[in-house]
């Protein structure tokens, strides 16, 4: 819950430097929102409750009915939209009960002045409640505890009690009392801390928070809307819970700013972050916008681990589950639309992201900054400054370029980020030349012209976003900055409308009924079947015979990915028809994505023929495939049963067949060229570099011995990750991407009208001397976690940011650290005598081109001497 019924006004608040706006990203927001079937009704039936039991808490009618236009009556109706209706009814009248509370709480004029005084109004509370209220003195007069018999917060709390107590157990009762005691200890610690001025630090914050916020209580509430009774598993929900409420906590502090800064409410993480980590307003939103996705994901990933082990079998524990995935979504719905957070007379419409006021009256998300307040939208997205003066420098990670932040109190100087527009533009052609022919050194030379670097696509213009601030503003706003580009629509060709290609309405709906197939829960199963596969491909090297490592490592990851996807029952017919099938498909998309016109895929040729033939086949293999696995209608854990039994949690939707063969081609293209690449890279590297080589076999030998890396040694092979990681640097397989502007924009300072082409590329960045020193050093040391948490957010993003970030990140990092460390602890690959030197193949991902090399035995009892290694090389 949160406070006040105060309108923020001016100067009212603690100054928090010179911001009077702040701009808010768009949040993930990857979990569903619903409202109850009976929302209004509930609505208009639990304000009449407030009218009849609580009105007398009010100093009159006009504060009663400023309460009640702040809709908090909705909150209930949006977080159990699948309860029965009298029981969302309690649950609506419930959380006003708290919520009128908490508004007194935040009044220096009621039970806000004095932490006692309010203290012993909540003991009076709790007797009450609990029916422990005693009457004492001759004359009858309730005194002490019993004082709540007069308030009118004893007699509501005793109807709620009435109507709420019999649908619980007795176990959920004794949490009741102990939630509601934990929730008034909460709001006096949050009164004292406001009248001593005292600002804690973040855990220290979170910790009130989580008492304040009603955390025990509204997971009660929301078993209490699916009539079950979790008390026994509450061990093994523990970090569900946990991300739920941080997620919640972070959200409603962000949202609801705007008053906690005109009222000085101590206890909100923005104050925190301002006051206590030396941050200014903007880089704090931009933070705890960072820990919202955090936590989001991690509750997901917490969620679905869950739902994957034994708890997962049982009914109450999923719409349970459920119940929380509403309970998010639908609290976050309701501090967008709330006038309590944006003034009294606000009306939503809609928008969730943009300028926020700190000091108009009535506020609403503008889409452009106020004139004259030295801010730009380009500030959404600075990272957090780590603690002390400024990032601690290291050879192998260049410092941040910007100012640092002063604690909020100082004005602060703003970095202002720079417009340019590239030199050397040809008439009619522009820039495509230098992108067609040479586009890896094109783009390197980018960034050190500006922050955004507008280039010409014949008499186009097009924008790379160069500095990581840019880069994150386009990522975490995927609504303004959707998918689209020069590219998108041929490759849709390949994948439809599938997760990588649909555009941001689409896109959540999908999101959400893939998510659970890319939950850590299912990785170690996944782990097994890519140990399997890699195995059966490596056994049959032979020691000597050079081979294409390019071809081997993508032929290794596309059955890596079929396997995963099909299981064993369906895949075993399905992955060979798919491995033949597949590179002949990418071969001719390719062509088609690079053609200058359109029709010569038209014409009659072979080579189109083939094309059409074997895209049919394909397509015949994964709409059996599909078939079989619906037939067996059973989840057995593999990628396209999850996708056929998913369900839509807003709609109860099912994927159609279409759909399913989009995703299938999405994650079969997704899932092989970014990985096969990676590795390909990876051993072309080694190669290069004995003496990273031998630092990797020392890790693999003390990790492992001779045996095959297993899932559980994936955490343990730290040197393994950083050589892997510092691949994906210099040779990040998505190398370039696209956005479309759906509406005006201001990036850098300069004005994009609608459906402008936004390019970001890991590439250029990777190679930008004022993010990585040397660049061209292949250096793995640069991701010892104390040194790569000095890097800047949004400088290496190989799997991108925000909504749109790659659903298989932890599906790729545990595949090439498997791949990785499997062939390294069996075999060395040398560099085939006479082979060129490779360069980067930049195709619609960044490959190596043929790369032959010569598969050696490794022998683990000869430690390499540096003049065997100075040999080989
Ligand atoms: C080294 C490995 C990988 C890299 C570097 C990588 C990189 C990326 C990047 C940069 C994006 C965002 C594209 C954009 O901004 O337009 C992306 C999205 C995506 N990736 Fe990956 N990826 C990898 C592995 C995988 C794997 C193993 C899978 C599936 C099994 C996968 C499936 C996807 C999908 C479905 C999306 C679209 C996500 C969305 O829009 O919600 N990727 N990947």
């Amino acid at each position: 819950m949160e406070r006040g019924h105060h309108s923020p006004s001016a100067g009212a608040g603690v100054e928090t430097g010179q911001a009077r706006e702040f701009y808010l990203p768009e949040l993930p927001r990857l979990l569903p929102v619903a409202y109850h079937p009976d929302a209004a009704r509930i609505e208009f039936a639990s304000n009449g409750w407030v009218r009849r039991w609580l009105g007398d808490c009010f100093a009159g009618e006009a504060d009663l009915v400023f309460f009640l236009r702040q809709r908090n009556g909705i909150y209930g109706p949006l977080t159990v939209p699948e309860a029965q209706y009298q029981r969302a009814l309690d649950i609506a009248d419930w959380y006003q009960y708290v919520t009128v509370i908490d508004s007194f709480v935040s009044d220096r004029s009621a039970l806000g002045a004095s932490d006692t005084g309010a203290r012993e109004v909540f003991a009076a509370i709790m007797a009450e409640f609990l029916g422990t209220a005693q009457p004492s003195g001759g004359d009858g007069e309730p005194v002490g505890d019993a004082r709540a018999a007069r308030l009118p917060y004893g007699a509501a709390g005793r109807d709620l009690w009435r109507r709420i107590s019999p649908g619980l157990s007795p176990a959920q009762v004794r949490r009741f009392g102990e939630s509601l005691e934990a929730f008034l200890r909460g709001c006096a610690t949050e009164i004292r801390a406001k009248l001593t001025d005292d600002v804690p630090d973040y855990e220290t914050c979170m910790a009130v928070r989580l008492d304040s916020f009603g955390c025990d209580f509204i997971e009660l509430m929301t078993e209490y809307g699916a009539a079950v009774d979790m008390t026994e598993f509450i061990p093994e929900l523990t970090d569900v819970h946990t991300h739920c409420m941080r997620q919640m906590i972070i959200v409603n502090d962000l949202l609801s700013w705007r008053k906690e800064h005109a009222q000085d409410d101590k206890m909100t993480v923005v104050r925190v972050l301002i006051e206590r980590e030396g941050h200014d307003l903007q880089s704090a939103v931009n933070r705890l916008c960072g820990l919202v996705e955090h936590h989001e994901r991690a509750y997901l990933a917490a969620r679905d681990a869950v739902l994957a082990g034994p708890l997962g079998e049982r009914e109450d524990v999923r719409a349970y589950l459920r119940g929380l995935d509403h309970l998010i979504g639908g609290s976050q719905e309701f501090e967008y639309l709330t006038p309590r957070y944006y003034g009294d007379g606000s009306v939503w419409d809609g928008s969730t992201h943009g300028w926020l006021d700190l000091d108009a009256p009535v506020a609403r998300f503008r889409e452009t900054p106020r004139n004259g307040t030295g801010s730009t939208v380009d500030d959404v997205v600075r990272c957090p400054v780590p603690h002390g003066d400024s990032a601690t420098a290291h050879p192998g990670v260049a410092r941040p370029t910007r100012a640092a932040d002063t604690n909020g109190r100082t004005p602060v100087a703003r970095p202002q980020r720079t417009f340019a527009v590239a030199p050397g533009a040809l008439p009619v052609l522009g820039h495509a030349l230098q992108l067609w022919r040479r586009p890896l050194q094109f783009l390197r030379s980018l960034p050190a012209h500006g922050d955004l670097v507008e280039i010409r696509l014949g008499s186009k213009p097009a924008y790379l976003a160069c500095h990581p601030d840019v880069v994150m503003q386009v990522l975490l706003d995927s609504r303004t900055f959707d998918k689209g580009g020069p590219l998108f629509e041929k490759a849709r060709l390949l994948v439809g409308n599938g997760l990588v290609s649909s555009e941001w309405e689409d896109h959540r709906h999908q999101r959400r009924m893939l998510q659970p197939a890319f939950h850590q829960a299912r990785m170690r199963g996944y782990v097994s079947l890519m140990a399997e596969e890699i195995d059966a491909v490596t056994s049959a090297w032979h020691e000597g015979e050079a081979f294409d490592v390019s071809d081997a490592m993508h032929a290794l990851t596309l059955r890596i990915t079929a396997r995963t996807m099909f299981g064993t029952t369906v895949g075993d017919r399905a992955v060979p028809e798919v491995a033949y099938c597949m590179p002949i498909i990418m071969r001719g998309v390719y062509q088609r994505m690079v053609a200058p016109i359109g029709w010569q895929e038209k014409l009659p040729t072979p080579g189109n023929r083939r094309f059409d033939t074997v895209r049919a086949r394909m397509h015949d293999v994964i709409r059996e495939t599909i078939e079989d696995t619906r037939r067996s209608a059973v989840d057995r854990g593999d990628l396209l049963s999850i996708l056929v039994n998913a369900r839509d949690d807003e709609t109860g939707e099912k994927l159609t067949d279409e759909e399913i063969y989009d995703q299938v081609m999405t994650l079969l293209i997704g899932g092989t060229e970014t990985t096969g690449n990676t590795m390909a890279w990876v051993f072309y590297i080694l190669g290069q570099h004995p003496d990273i080589e031998r630092r990797l076999h020392a890790e693999l030998d003390d990790v492992l011995g001779d045996r095959a890396p297993t899932f559980d040694d994936l955490p343990n092979l730290s040197f393994t990750w950083q050589v892997l990681q510092e691949t994906l640097r210099m040779y990040p397989p998505a190398w370039m991407l696209t956005r479309t502007t759906t509406r005006e924009a201001e990036l850098a300072g300069r004005r994009l009208t609608p459906g402008s082409i936004v390019m970001y590329s890991p590439y250029a960045q990777g190679h930008n001397p004022a993010l990585f020193a040397d660049p061209e050093v292949f250096d793995p040391d640069r991701w010892r976690p104390e040194l790569a948490k000095s890097l800047p957010r949004g400088a290496m993003v190989p799997f991108s940011a925000g909504n749109r970030k790659c659903i298989g990140d932890a599906f790729g990092q545990a595949e090439t650290t498997l791949t990785l460390a499997t062939i390294a602890t069996r075999w060395r690959l040398r560099p085939q005598p006479g082979a060129r030197p490779q360069t980067a193949v930049p195709k619609a991902s960044l490959g190596t081109g043929r790369l032959l090399m010569l598969p050696r035995r490794r022998d683990r009892s000869a430690v390499p001497t540096p003049a065997v290694l100075s040999d080989v090389h």
